[in-house]
């Protein structure tokens, strides 16, 4: 019954106080010190702390089914309307009817084509914008490259699920505070959630309060999304080949006849949530993450400038089609992926029997927490794990879909992401139009700060500026 190593805990908050600001990096310095799975406590919460490949290949593939469960969380509990979203749901056979919908009718690669349209769209929008910007300042404009990059995620997840931008029309604006609000709540520490004698505290420092108007607030304008989609169906308002959304998509299965599986209107609110929850702040963080790497490496945009023009001359636009022969591209997102893992300690799992880990005995209703970023960092499976190098990937096979242990910014096993290639199509996409079309440097090269911000999904912590000026032979 041999436990993982452990460092020195304190009365009540256990190792809270060594998490800091960045709990990736602090967790990675005490891996070195206490190896690849170590013992930690969050309150009196038990929490290993995986940091290898063979770690987080043992526990997500071959144990995957005993770490499936997740731990519970009680602003997730409020806000997913007891948890009956796929991601916070706890193991069972509901998670596992709500992810089959969710893997086989929201998001599998014929829905997802189906929103080409939409993605084309809004890329396009966005790259007419900053061209708008550049124009008003007569050729070049130093943008605020997140602003665009966060509203391009934000619009094209809002039409894909809800049929239409979430902040326009009536009561939009409230709905975008709303939003946002519920996205800080999730990446709120609650500290009733480890120590629950302290659980007191929320309702002091008001966060209880908070989740409580945001929750209402959220079912009051889902409730509404909801409502406009029934009346339009029963108006007959919708034109024959017009892509479904998820709303459209759930309403129709709801009565379990396809399913077999009878849908209830919250979890149908759940499902909807959980798409902004965590398929907005991830993609445009994993952007902005290319981007940034991007302007620090002259020589890696220089290289992808040369593929995506010269398979792009003559284009007025890249499409999807183009994007298969990408391969410097592809290379350039998975390179920036294996540094920057949007979620760098992915979403924690909780035990549901006792198990062994690499030797050591990990008792049942154990918290894991899989360090994905320091795995990309580390040199056992890394040659200079801290060069930013993309052509580490073209003559290799490593993917980033689960499958490979050593890159696994999505997470895998069963509760791997749903959303990856939703997300890799829209960040190739965006990616490759903006580089088609503009020449990107930063302004100020010296003051580029790389420093991230707390958070579940880690970005940047200041916006990333960058001058763009429209590519010459722009048309
Ligand atoms: C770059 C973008 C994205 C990244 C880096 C990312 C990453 C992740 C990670 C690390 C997990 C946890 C996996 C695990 O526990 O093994 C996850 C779960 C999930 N993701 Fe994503 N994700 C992205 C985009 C999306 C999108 C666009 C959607 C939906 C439209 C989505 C929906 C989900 C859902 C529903 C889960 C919960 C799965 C479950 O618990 O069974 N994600 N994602």
């Amino acid at each position: 019954n041999k436990l993982p190593p452990s460092p020195t805990k304190l009365p009540i908050i256990g190792n809270l106080h060594q998490l800091g600001s960045l709990p990736h990096r602090s967790m990675h310095k005490l891996s070195k010190k206490y190896g690849p799975v170590m013992l930690l406590h969050f309150g009196s919460k038990p929490v290993i702390v995986a940091s290898s490949v063979d770690a987080a290949r043992t526990i997500m593939k071959t144990h995957d089914l005993v770490w499936s469960n997740r731990p519970k969380s009680r602003i997730a509990d409020r806000l997913f309307y007891g948890c009956k979203d796929v991601a916070f749901s706890p193991y069972g056979e509901y998670w596992r009817q709500i992810k089959s919908i969710t893997v086989l009718h929201l998001l599998s690669n014929k829905r997802v084509q189906s929103y080409r349209d939409i993605r084309e769209e809004e890329i396009s929008n966005m790259i007419v914008k900053i061209r708008q910007e550049c124009d008003s300042n007569s050729s070049s404009s130093v943008i605020d490259l997140r602003d665009y990059l966060c509203s391009l995620t934000n619009d094209i997840v809002s039409r894909v699920a809800l049929g239409r931008k979430y902040n326009e029309g009536q009561g939009g604006m409230n709905a975008k505070v709303t939003l946002d609000e519920f996205g800080e709540l999730l990446g709120t520490f609650s500290i009733g959630d480890y120590i629950p004698r302290l659980e007191w505290i929320n309702k002091i420092n008001g966060l209880d309060s908070k989740v409580e108007k945001v929750a209402k607030e959220l079912d009051t304008f889902l409730e509404s999304v909801i409502e406009e989609h029934v009346s339009r169906k029963n108006n007959g308002e919708y034109s024959t080949g017009e892509a479904k959304d998820f709303v459209d998509v759930l309403l129709e299965i709801q009565n379990g006849k396809e399913t077999g599986f009878l849908l209830q209107r919250d979890s149908l609110k759940a499902i909807i949530l959980d798409n902004f929850a965590a398929g907005v702040d991830t993609t445009y963080t994993a952007l902005e993450w290319i981007m940034t790497e991007l302007l620090r490496h002259p020589r890696v945009m220089k290289k992808l400038e040369d593929e995506v023009r010269e398979l792009g001359q003559g284009k007025t636009e890249i499409t999807e089609d183009d994007l298969r022969n990408m391969h410097y591209l592809k290379a350039v997102i998975k390179e920036t992926l294996r540094l920057h893992p949007p979620i760098p300690l992915l979403i924690p799992r909780v035990s549901t029997e006792d198990i062994e880990l690499l030797g050591y005995h990990i008792p049942a209703k154990t918290q894991v927490i899989i360090n994905a970023w320091a795995i990309g960092r580390d040199p056992l499976s890394w040659d200079d794990p801290e060069e930013y190098r993309p052509e580490r990937f073209l003559n290799s096979n490593i993917d980033i879909k689960g499958l490979h242990f050593e890159l696994i910014p999505f997470g895998a096993g069963r509760r791997g992401c749903p959303g990856t290639a939703f997300a890799i199509v829209v960040i190739e996409l965006a990616l490759s139009r903006l580089v088609h079309k503009f020449n990107f440097s930063l302004p100020k090269p010296e003051e580029l700060d790389m420093t991230e911000a707390s958070g579940v999904a880690v970005r940047r912590k200041s916006p990333l500026l960058a001058l763009a000026t429209p590519y010459s032979s722009y048309y």
